[in-house]
């Protein structure tokens, strides 16, 4: 059942839209979901134009825009290792980044606002599937404690001004993600495109074997970044509450199954070996998506059909591999 705290009040499709990240990952597929649905008026700035770490540049840049909607989709992001090995970035650039767009969003008026964060956010030993209200129960994963964290604070952060200021700002907390534009660096990327690219590497020079990170045992769950944008919108165009909003597909996989259907996906038919001597990361973090599914909203893109598309995009836009 709808809980009450959804309801239909769409944005105005003619109201100034500013996608903060609009060029990865996330932003640039809530980009192309807002142009689709009609939306005729969005502004994005890349790193290099607006470093969301410069307070009055962002103050600047929102006194001349003037945005009537943000989607806070800049952070900086990583996967297992490079959260592991530069936890001052991770906690640093994001608290800055953060800070200084929501202070600016209110400052200037912003009306509507979602921030997103992750499912790292909840306790590593969490009761699965992880509801909201696990938030705060239990010690973090220590592979990304600094990430999280960061997270936790901008998650406070739009739960204080609307109790302060009664904006209806929101939050949501996406499960992995992947698909096109995604990072696919062997030493930063999450898991899904960083096995595309060894993968696919090893088929285009016949080598017989691939090694994988961690003991391949933990689950995760992945949702393709169009199946987020869409959630994000509708969370936008429904959504009024405090609570962040869990978004997944509430099916996990064990890395093993995933490097299997990318294995597949990619066309390798060689050996997979796996170097215990990198991190596993949380054991698992199969998230609650009973919120979001309740509220009418539900995914359409299943994993090997995200897989086989990522895997097409990559193959067409990730040209460094040609050789
Ligand atoms: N990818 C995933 O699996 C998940 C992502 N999320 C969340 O979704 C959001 C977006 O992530 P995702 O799209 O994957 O990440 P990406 O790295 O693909 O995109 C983040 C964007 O933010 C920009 N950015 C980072 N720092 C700054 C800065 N100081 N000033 C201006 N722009 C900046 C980046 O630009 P540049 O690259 O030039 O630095 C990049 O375009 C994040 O909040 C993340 O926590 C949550 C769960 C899972
Ligand atoms: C979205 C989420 O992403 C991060 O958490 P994570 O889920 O642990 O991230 P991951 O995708 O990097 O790894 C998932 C699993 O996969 C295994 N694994 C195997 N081989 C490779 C590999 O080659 N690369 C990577 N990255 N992982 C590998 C790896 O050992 C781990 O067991 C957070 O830091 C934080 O950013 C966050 O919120």
């Amino acid at each position: 059942m709808r809980s009450a705290l959804f309801a239909d009040r769409p944005i105005d499709r003619h109201s100034t839209v500013y996608v903060a990240g609009h060029r990865g990952l996330v932003g640039s597929a809530i980009w192309r979901r807002l142009r689709g649905e009609g939306f005729t008026d969005l502004v994005g700035r890349s790193h290099d134009e607006l470093d969301l770490k410069d307070r009055s540049a962002v103050f600047e840049f929102f006194r001349s825009e003037r945005p009537d909607v943000v989607v806070l989709a800049a952070a900086k992001v990583g996967g297992i290792m490079a959260n592991n090995t530069y936890p001052v970035d991770f906690i640093s650039d994001n608290l800055q980044v953060q800070v200084n767009v929501l202070d600016a969003a209110l400052e200037y008026g912003v009306e509507r606002l979602l921030f997103l964060g992750s499912t790292c956010i909840y306790p590593k030993l969490a009761e699965q599937p992880i509801r909201e209200d696990a938030l705060l129960t239990g010690l973090l994963e220590p592979t990304n404690d600094a990430y999280a964290i960061a997270k936790i604070a901008g998650i406070l952060q739009v739960q204080a001004v609307r109790r302060q200021y009664g904006r209806p700002w929101i939050s949501a907390m996406p499960t992995n993600l992947y698909g096109p534009e995604d990072n696919f660096s062997p030493m930063t990327s999450h898991v899904l495109p960083a096995l595309i690219r060894r993968y696919e590497e090893a088929r285009l020079t016949d080598s017989p074997t691939v090694v994988n990170w961690g003991s391949g045992t933990p689950m995760r769950e992945f949702l393709h970044v169009d199946d987020m944008a869409a959630a994000c919108l509708h969370l936008l165009d429904t959504y009024d509450g405090p609570q962040q909003v869990n978004v997944g597909t509430g099916k996990d996989q064990s890395i093993k199954e995933i490097a299997c259907l990318v294995a597949e996906a990619v066309g390798f038919h060689g050996a997979t070996e796996w170097d215990t001597s990198k991190p596993d990361g949380t054991p698992r973090k199969l998230i609650d998506v009973s919120t979001l599914i309740g509220s009418g909203w539900e995914p359409q893109i299943g994993l090997r059909e995200g897989l086989e598309s990522t895997v097409a995009w990559f193959r067409e836009n990730v040209t460094a591999l040609r050789t």
